[in-house]
């Protein structure tokens, strides 16, 4: 007799809209009890998902499904490196860049269909330190964003759009950075350094469309500090994807970069649309190509 098949999802109660529609009771129509064993764990609290990784591994799962967004997905991804158990997604998050890029369906039903068919597949996986990323992690702008993002708790397009002109008009000193990519190096004072390992930010914008989670490759943008217009010019350009339009907006494809400040002691950065303050005077950004098994559609 075959072996039951034993799916662990851990679930971000809070996630999106903050009603996620999983229940045991859903899960037990899609995935009958004569052939799968069901274990259904919500988050109380920020992280909890990291041990609830740990517990599934201890009983032999087969699968761990995150239910949620970005930040939720990072959390059970980050434990699931190298692993050969595989990650599944239900997407649920506000965002969800990385379910987008991995073409998963939003709807519960087709994104359940997923699970079930049970097709594995390798991805990229970032690392910037000691942290893992899936879909992208920045330096400048986008961390300030993410960080008034954040503090307005409003987790909506419209709460990420006030929180990035929150960012915008923020009046913060930027150091100048020292970036070692291959064997050239430069320096940047920069207004944005933004690294991607998948091509949508979430909400469906992008601006490393020709990113892949496939190819061993990290796609970054970088923006120098400027006046105001033309942060204005160049942001907008990059969302209208004609950044090749003004040459001080540096895209480039790499598999590992290293950025270094004389005076600074800590990075504000945010990954996977979390903020992080990393106590380090030099970041390492790099990508370890297919270390991430998933279930694609
Ligand atoms: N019960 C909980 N209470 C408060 N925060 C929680 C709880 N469970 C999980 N979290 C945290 O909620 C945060 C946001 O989760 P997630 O990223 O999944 O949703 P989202 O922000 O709506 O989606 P996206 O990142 O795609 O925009 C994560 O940092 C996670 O650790």
């Amino acid at each position: 007799m075959n072996k039951l098949k034993q799916l662990h999802f851990i679930v971000n109660p809070i996630s999106g809209k903050g009603k996620s529609l999983v229940t045991e009771k859903l899960l037990h129509t899609h995935f009958p009890t004569s052939e799968y064993t069901i274990d259904i764990q919500f988050t109380k609290f920020k992280k909890h998902a990291i041990e609830l990784v740990h517990e599934a591994i201890q009983a032999n799962t087969d699968l761990i499904v995150a239910c949620g967004g970005d930040g939720t997905i990072n959390e059970v991804a980050s434990q699931l490196v190298n692993s050969k158990i595989p990650l599944g997604i239900i997407p649920q998050g506000s965002g969800n860049g990385l379910s987008s890029n991995l073409k998963i369906p939003r709807n519960l039903d087709q994104a359940l269909q997923v699970i079930k068919n049970f097709k594995v597949d390798a991805i990229d996986v970032g690392k910037i330190n000691d942290h893992f990323f899936f879909s992208n992690t920045g330096i400048g702008f986008d961390a300030s964003l993410i960080k008034h993002y954040e503090l307005s708790q409003k987790r909506t397009l419209k709460g990420y759009i006030q929180a990035g002109l929150t960012a915008f008009f923020e009046k913060k000193k930027s150091e100048a950075l020292l970036v070692k990519k291959d064997e050239n190096q430069f320096s940047i004072l920069p207004f944005l350094i933004f690294v991607s390992n998948s091509n949508e930010m979430g909400y469906r914008m992008s601006i490393t469309p020709k990113a892949s989670l496939q190819d061993g490759l990290l796609d970054v943008v970088m923006i120098p500090q400027t006046n105001p217009i033309n942060k204005v010019i160049w942001s907008t350009s990059l969302l209208l994807k004609k950044s090749h339009w003004f040459q001080k907006i540096q895209t480039f494809q790499t598999n590992k970069i290293q950025l270094e400040g004389e005076e600074i002691t800590e990075f504000e950065v945010q990954i996977d649309g979390e903020f992080k303050t990393l106590l380090t005077k030099e970041i390492t950004i790099q990508v370890l190509p297919k270390s991430l098994k998933i279930l694609m559609p």
